[in-house]
């Protein structure tokens, strides 16, 4: 395979916070993640609320707030991604897909916004296409962003991904409260941005949406990577998957035997040393609780958890 877009490599992000007396506490949200993405493929990433899909996301952007402390490194197209780099690719080569509409400019009418973000060609002759191409009419253009219906709001934030020309689409929880019809249209844009050789990271809860466009599925858990796996392994039982997490999750889904795990995701900063999944983990035994295992290729994926083969 061809050397990857981005990478995503032992990304750690604490925040400082400040308590009582000015003494100062640090709190680690995400530790040690790693992913990688090529062009021309969806990646989605999934997991439940707080375990760090929106941190992620803003530490590839350059978004993160003031008082957040990151270690690792992010490397886009081979070269590792400064600050200052990221203030020059976002919004040009780097794409965020916002579920809000309030990311549009409310001041601004949709189609000046999307014509300011043509990279190449006639911005307004670039601007009508993408329109047309998306089923916003002629008119569209000249609304103001809270005229728009939710669904032509998500279809101009993803006309302003295209025609910037983003090699790296990130979608942060682009589908929520969508109809199946909305949403299976939504998924699609994804897709043609994929064909059309981009690489995508599709940020979701909806494991099963997620899964009808993936090339592969990241899963996070409190604030880590836990497995990394083609799409195409959450199939039949899920034996094909490689963490007790991911095989948990692929269970309670609705099709399956909807069968919901014990306990709940940590809260950030208090798992401790050991393997974040442990309390929850019928394989875990005492050394899971010490040490958080390393990321490791197992198949054609990635596991963190030395017990299952
Ligand atoms: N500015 C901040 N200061 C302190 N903690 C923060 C800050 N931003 C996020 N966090 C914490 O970091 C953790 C990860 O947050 P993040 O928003 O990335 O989760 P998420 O996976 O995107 O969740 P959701 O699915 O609900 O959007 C959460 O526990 C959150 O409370
Ligand atoms: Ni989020």
């Amino acid at each position: 395979m061809s050397d990857p877009l981005l990478e995503v490599n032992e990304l750690s992000i604490s925040f400082t916070h400040y308590t009582k007396g000015l003494r100062q506490t640090r709190q680690q949200v995400i530790s040690n993640l790693s992913l990688a993405i090529h062009s021309g493929e969806i990646v989605a990433v999934v997991g439940a609320s707080g375990s760090g899909k929106s941190l992620l996301a803003h530490a590839i952007l350059g978004i993160l707030p003031e008082n957040a402390t990151m270690s690792g490194t992010i490397t886009y197209d081979g070269t590792l991604l400064t600050a200052r780099r990221q203030l020059d690719l976002r919004g040009r080569d780097i794409a965020l897909v916002p579920q809000s509409v309030n990311f549009l400019d409310p001041l601004m009418r949709v189609g000046a916004q999307v014509r300011s973000a043509v990279k190449t060609g006639e911005p307004a002759r670039e601007q009508q296409k993408v329109f047309a191409r998306y089923r916003l009419g002629d008119k569209v253009a000249k609304l103001f962003p809270f005229q728009l219906s939710g669904g032509m709001a998500r279809r101009t934030l993803v006309s302003t991904a295209v025609v910037s020309g983003a090699r790296l689409i990130i979608a942060d929880e682009p589908t929520p409260g969508l109809d199946p019809e909305a949403l299976r249209q939504a998924l699609g844009y994804f897709k043609e941005l994929a064909a059309s050789g981009a690489a995508v990271m599709l940020i979701t809860h909806d494991i099963g949406s997620a899964l009808t466009i993936a090339d592969r599925i990241a899963v996070f858990y409190a604030g880590t990577t836990v497995e990394i796996t083609p799409a195409a392994d959450f199939a039949e039982d899920g034996r094909r998957l490689r963490h007790p997490y991911t095989q948990a999750l692929w269970r309670a889904l609705p099709q399956n035997e909807f069968i919901p795990t014990g306990g709940s995701q940590p809260a950030p900063g208090v798992s401790g040393a050991g393997c974040p999944f442990a309390p929850r983990c019928e394989l875990a035994i005492a050394a899971c609780r010490e040490e958080q295992p390393m990321l490791r290729s197992l198949r054609d994926g990635w596991v963190r958890c030395d017990h299952v083969s």
